[in-house]
């Protein structure tokens, strides 16, 4: 069989399609409960096979240094855990914005973490693989396995979701937010009372996050206010893109070009099977990797 030299793989964004903030754990960290659901915009990610056991980032982004990339902390993770040899040239194509909520960061890491265990055959099965993730980042988890869910814990205790697949609009204010920032405020209300997967069902979408957020960042507010004249606005985690959901492509698209003369827009689709897990050819339903 012929050796696989290169691979390029998408790194999907998701939305938070609901925020909820339920609690504290000793070490700070919120407990959330959460549905991610994927979107068809994503980065590229391309993954060069190399025999001299080096991890070298070919498009470093601006402002990150390579070693605290991702993409880099995910592969070192992986070569680590299995004790592989090889090395791997990373190339980065960056469409997310990043500090906006769409979990981009993590994304590419899942994508190098699920890539490279196919280009080195490491041979890691999933439930490793999100383990090795939730290292890096508790959005890591559910972009490695790739399908919409319910979330709770920090994001990575998952239930898959089969989910409505609408088209969003989503507006990437000109701001970055921080998620640190939103988590440290005194103002977050961190003792929310939690509800169940069909109190989300029967039309739950609160996002906990919201008010410090607008408090921290009027431009987020005027951006919702904005995308209200069309359909209902939400905020995807943390900030900073807002988003809503249209049942209609043509609806959507519509409103991205009235947008669009004064404000940073995109169309997506929503996708309850990761574009990362389709590009690779898995069965819904199949745990392998
Ligand atoms: C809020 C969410 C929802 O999907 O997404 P984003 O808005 O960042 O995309 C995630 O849970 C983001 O998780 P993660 O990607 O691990 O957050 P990081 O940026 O690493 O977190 C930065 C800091 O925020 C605080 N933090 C983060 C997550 C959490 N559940 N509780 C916290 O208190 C911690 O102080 C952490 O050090
Ligand atoms: N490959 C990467 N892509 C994006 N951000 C990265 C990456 N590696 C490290 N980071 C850092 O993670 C931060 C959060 O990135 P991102 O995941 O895009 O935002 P969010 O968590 O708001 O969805 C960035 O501001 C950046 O400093």
């Amino acid at each position: 069989m012929e050796e696989i030299e290169t691979l390029r793989l998408p790194a999907p964004a998701k939305l938070n399609l609901l925020l909820r903030v339920v609690g504290r754990r000793e070490d700070g960290y919120h407990l959330l409960q959460t549905v991610f659901q994927f979107i068809d915009r994503c980065d590229w990610i391309t993954l060069g096979r190399r025999t001299d056991g080096e991890i070298h980032l070919k498009t470093p982004l601006p402002g990150v240094p390579p070693e605290a990339d991702l993409t880099v902390r995910a592969a070192r993770a992986l070569a680590a855990a299995t004790g592989t040899r090889a090395g791997v040239d990373i190339g980065i194509e960056k469409n997310l914005p990043m500090g906006g909520g769409l979990g981009g960061g993590s994304s590419d890491a899942a994508t190098v973490l699920v890539g490279l265990n196919r280009l080195w055959h490491t041979g890691l099965g999933v439930e490793a693989l999100m383990e090795l993730g939730l290292k890096l980042g508790a959005d890591v988890p559910v972009f490695v396995n790739g399908r919409s869910a319910w979330a709770e814990g920090v994001g990575e205790q998952l239930t898959p979701l089969d989910l409505p697949e609408p088209w969003y609009v989503v507006v990437v204010p000109d701001c970055h937010v921080a998620t640190r920032t939103v988590f440290s405020s005194p103002n977050l209300t961190r003792d929310n009372k939690p509800i169940i997967i069909a109190d989300f069902i029967a039309g739950r979408q609160e996002n906990h996050c919201l008010p410090v957020v607008m408090e921290l960042y009027p431009e987020i507010g005027a951006a919702m206010d904005d995308l209200s004249r069309y359909s209902e606005p939400r905020l995807t985690g943390t900030g900073a893109c807002v988003f809503a959901a249209f049942a209609d492509e043509r609806q959507a698209r519509q409103a991205a070009v009235d947008l669009g003369s004064t404000r940073s827009v995109f169309v997506a689709k929503g996708e309850n099977l990761s574009p990362l897990q389709r590009a690779l050819g898995f069965d819904p339903g199949s745990r392998q990797s």
